[in-house]
């Protein structure tokens, strides 16, 4: 039998009023594994990252993470539950307030309740490993470029060694060349983990980096789902009018609507 996938989302619908955002999403991510979510602006991609997170309850469906269901989850279980994920957010969305080994640190300090000194030092280690030197964590976020904050979040997701990372969006507003360098370190730092990753993109180049599987989302349903390598020969037309970014196809942008 083939081994259970690490995260398995079954028939998961969400509607907001009126709204069918997501119509019955299924999905299977084996541990290990690193998934590219593709799709259009609006087609459900951040709901269904919010449903697995458990900030969005879906109104039907399965979410289970390493065999177990995690919808419905609340207290202390949804606490110990998130402490298992590593995030990193489009924009990076550091603390303004914090230097950048705070920043680092913040979980490990808030959440686990590490002593500063121990924080501090992972936090240096975790920097070391995107590429930043130690001096850069006193620095504050004002003081850096767009591609260091987006490093200093990557160290940020590694800071406690999850289990499961996302990322939202990781290359968004980067320089070409910048955006490799940050698709060569997630590709990098997630195989020295071994987490199960899902990432969300509209950057095709940064999809084939560091996906292992590709999956479409399209109105709310998953239409296709394959390795990385196969997109090219995906069969499918929706897929393929997304890869080439082409305006005809069966994909009919509704230009009007909000
Ligand atoms: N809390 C909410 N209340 C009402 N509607 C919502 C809510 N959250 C999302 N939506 C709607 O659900 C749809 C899907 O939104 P979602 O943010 O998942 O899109 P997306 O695929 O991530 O798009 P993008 O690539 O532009 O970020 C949108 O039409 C959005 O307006």
């Amino acid at each position: 039998m083939a081994e259970p996938g690490h995260i398995v989302l079954t028939d998961v619908r969400k509607s907001f009023g009126p709204k069918h955002v997501l119509n019955g999403v299924n999905l299977s991510v084996p541990k290990g594994h690193s998934l590219v979510v593709i799709g259009g602006s609006g087609t459900g991609k951040s709901v269904m990252l919010k449903c697995i997170l458990g900030l969005i309850h879906p109104d039907s469906g399965s979410i289970r993470i390493a065999g177990e269901e995690v919808v419905g989850l609340r207290g202390k279980a949804r606490d110990a539950y998130l402490s298992r994920f590593g995030m990193l957010f489009q924009g990076a969305a550091l603390f303004d307030s914090l230097s950048v080994w705070e920043n680092v640190a913040f979980g490990l300090i808030q959440g686990r309740h590490m002593a500063r000194a121990q924080a501090r030092d992972i936090a240096i280690e975790k920097l070391g490993q995107v590429g930043l030197g130690p001096e850069v964590g006193n620095l504050y976020p004002a003081e850096l470029s767009g591609g260091m904050q987006k490093r200093v979040g990557l160290a940020r997701a590694i800071a406690a060694d999850p289990e499961i990372i996302f990322f939202d969006e990781p290359t968004t507003g980067l320089d070409p060349i910048m955006a490799d360098v940050i698709n060569n370190l997630i590709v990098d730092c997630v195989k020295r983990l071994g987490a199960t990753t899902v990432s969300i993109t509209h950057d095709m180049a940064s999809a084939r980096k560091i996906a292992d599987d590709i999956a479409m989302i399209f109105k709310g349903e998953i239409i296709w789902q394959g390795p990385a390598k196969t997109i090219d020969h995906s069969g499918n037309p929706y897929v393929d009018q997304f890869i080439h970014g082409r305006a005809e196809g069966p994909i009919q942008m509704d230009v009007l609507k909000p």
